[in-house]
């Protein structure tokens, strides 16, 4: 990734960040994740800060249009797929999630470190998207995932996308999909790429369990609560270590 003096634009009322950097200090003792990135809103398209997009190499502006509007696709009919999964109406998470849902793409670069006790890429957490679409390096692993108390390793599958099921879709499923926890391990000796794709709702848009998944035998699970709110308690717990979904628990 090419140093440059931008920095991120960051507006602390959502998730939404823009620029190059690697990690946002909220704290001055905060361990930092061993990462530098490129952090860019795709969609929709007024949403764009192009003078965050890199002109060299030559198409990389084009390329990231065509694949976010690919991956627009992808999440369209994923959403579908989760919402009659769930026997529920097609549209119901499209629409939970606003006209204006967002997409935010990252480019991450994992630079090694001999020293592996004292550095992570990426440090456990949950993602605060609904779903999060992720490109891996194609032969470097690093992307772990929590269960029962255990780390297992995500498996390279080349020119594969992986699909995370985020915080958001956790509440508006009513904890029916989980959002897992994950971390990114610093390699050695080589350098790791990825590139991350989150789905947001609208910054104004309320997020709740959906209707179809509410009923005397599955009680409501979470409290409601708009993106901008939800996002202050994301990054407060992302900071902590903890998880924000907890705190909106009814
Ligand atoms: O680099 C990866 O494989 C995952 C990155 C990640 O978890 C994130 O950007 O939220
Ligand atoms: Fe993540």
């Amino acid at each position: 990734m090419p140093t440059c003096g931008i920095t991120y634009e960051f507006e602390f009322w959502s998730f939404s960040y823009q620029g190059y950097g690697n990690d946002t200090i909220f704290t001055d003792d905060q361990p930092l994740d061993w990462i530098d990135r490129l952090h860019l809103t795709t969609y929709p398209e007024d949403q764009r800060k192009l003078k965050f997009w890199p002109e060299i190499p030559t198409g990389f502006r084009e390329t990231l249009h065509e694949y976010t509007m690919k991956l627009k696709m992808m999440k369209d009919q994923l959403f579908m797929g989760m919402a009659r999964s769930l026997d529920l109406e097609d549209n119901c998470f499209q629409e939970m999630c606003g006209e204006n849902s967002i997409m935010e793409t990252r480019f991450n670069m994992y630079p090694p470190c001999p020293r592996l006790d004292k550095v992570i890429g990426n440090r456990p957490h949950t993602d605060g998207s609904v779903i999060t679409l992720l490109l891996p390096d194609k032969n470097v692993e690093g992307l772990q995932f929590l269960k029962d108390g255990n780390w297992y390793k995500a498996p390279i599958i080349p020119d594969t996308i992986l699909v995370t099921v985020g915080d958001v879709l956790q509440i508006m499923s009513n904890g029916v999909y989980k959002s897992p926890v994950h971390r990114v391990v610093t390699n050695r000796e080589k350098e790791r790429i990825s590139v991350t794709t989150f789905c947001f709702p609208h910054a104004d848009q309320v997020i709740q369990p959906v209707n179809g998944l509410v009923s005397e035998t599955t009680p409501r699970l979470y409290l409601y609560k708009t993106i901008k709110n939800y996002a202050e308690i994301y990054f407060k717990y992302f900071h902590q270590g903890g998880r924000a979904n907890e705190s909106v628990l009814i």
